[in-house]
């Protein structure tokens, strides 16, 4: 008897051509599991998605998307019991990237080779959070890419390049339930995952599966400091920075005092003025490949 499967494909994600060509491909390439095709809308996904979820005891769930896509589907997969594979469709792909899959021929590879395993997901205001969430440079230049009408990773550049000569830094308090302090940071990020889906490494220790995240403060000054920190981003290796902090913590609260921009696995949150983050008490299984 084959697997059953379900493929939830975001057809507005990124620009990659001929989804619907590898989309068939794939489960061409998939001849032991029963594929069903489920392409999201954008209104109301999650909640189509849980009924969906809920008619089969689906054993694996495919999701050609970004970030967004995948994070709407672990949160509609609470209480179910199967794995999922990222298929990279997105513009930057973080989550996949972290677990080694770079491509959808990378999605198959980690399929053939059965290598999965609970990995942690963080609650974030109630909210789940598979990958990384940050507030200021970055979370600013998703909402603008938002805003706009163009898609990729040559519009995502384009506006990094706008967005770095408007940088200011913003205040946060960090409260890990022993201290509370003050920081200044152009950009902090809350990191379960290790990179960027552009493969910048920002959290070069961090781990999927040790029940803990990492807090990174950053706040670059100056033309030498930003050279700096893009190598450390590119080499991995960021310890000795000293525009850098960085804590591990299985919780945390933040008062984002200067209202910072936000998002969660790069969807944009609005009235982000304290946010509590923790490691959620369940897990999700995923497919990854070894690097
Ligand atoms: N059919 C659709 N039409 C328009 N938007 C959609 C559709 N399906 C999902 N979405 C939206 O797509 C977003 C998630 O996209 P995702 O993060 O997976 O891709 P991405 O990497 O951001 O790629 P892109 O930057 O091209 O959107 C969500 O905001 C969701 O509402």
């Amino acid at each position: 008897m084959k697997h059953s499967a379900l493929f939830v494909v975001n057809p507005f994600s990124g620009d990659l051509p001929h989804k619907d060509e590898i989309v068939r491909s794939i489960c061409d390439q998939l001849p032991s599991y029963d594929i069903r095709i489920w392409k999201t809308t954008g209104e109301q996904d999650k909640e189509k998605l849980s009924k969906v979820l809920g008619e089969v005891s689906w054993e694996l769930i495919l999701v050609g998307g970004g970030d967004g896509t995948i994070k709407m589907v672990a949160e509609a997969m609470e209480g179910k019991d199967c794995c999922l594979v990222p298929v990279p469709f997105g513009s930057a792909n973080g989550l996949a990237t972290c677990l080694g899959i770079e491509s959808w021929e990378d999605s198959l590879k980690s399929l053939a080779s059965g290598t999965r395993k609970p990995m942690d997901l963080l609650e974030v205001n109630g909210q789940v959070c598979l990958h990384l969430c940050d507030f200021g440079f970055n979370a600013d230049l998703i909402r603008k890419f938002e805003e706009g009408h163009e898609r990729g990773m040559p519009a995502y550049l384009k506006n990094s390049l706008a967005s770095f000569f408007e940088l200011k830094p913003y205040r946060f308090e960090v409260n890990t339930g022993a201290k509370k302090e003050w920081v200044s940071a152009k950009m902090l990020v809350i990191a379960n995952g290790t990179k960027y889906g552009t493969g910048a490494t920002i959290n070069p220790h961090g781990r999927m599966d040790d029940g803990l995240f990492e807090i990174i403060a950053l706040n670059p000054e100056g033309m030498q400091e930003w050279v700096e920190l893009t190598y450390g981003l590119v080499k991995k290796e960021l310890d000795g920075l000293d525009f850098v902090q960085t804590w591990s913590r299985s919780s945390v609260r933040l008062l984002n005092a200067d209202d910072a921009p936000f998002h969660i696995d790069g969807e944009p949150v609005a009235g982000a003025e304290s946010v509590e983050i923790r490691i959620g008490k369940r897990k999700i299984c995923l497919y990854y490949l070894d690097s």
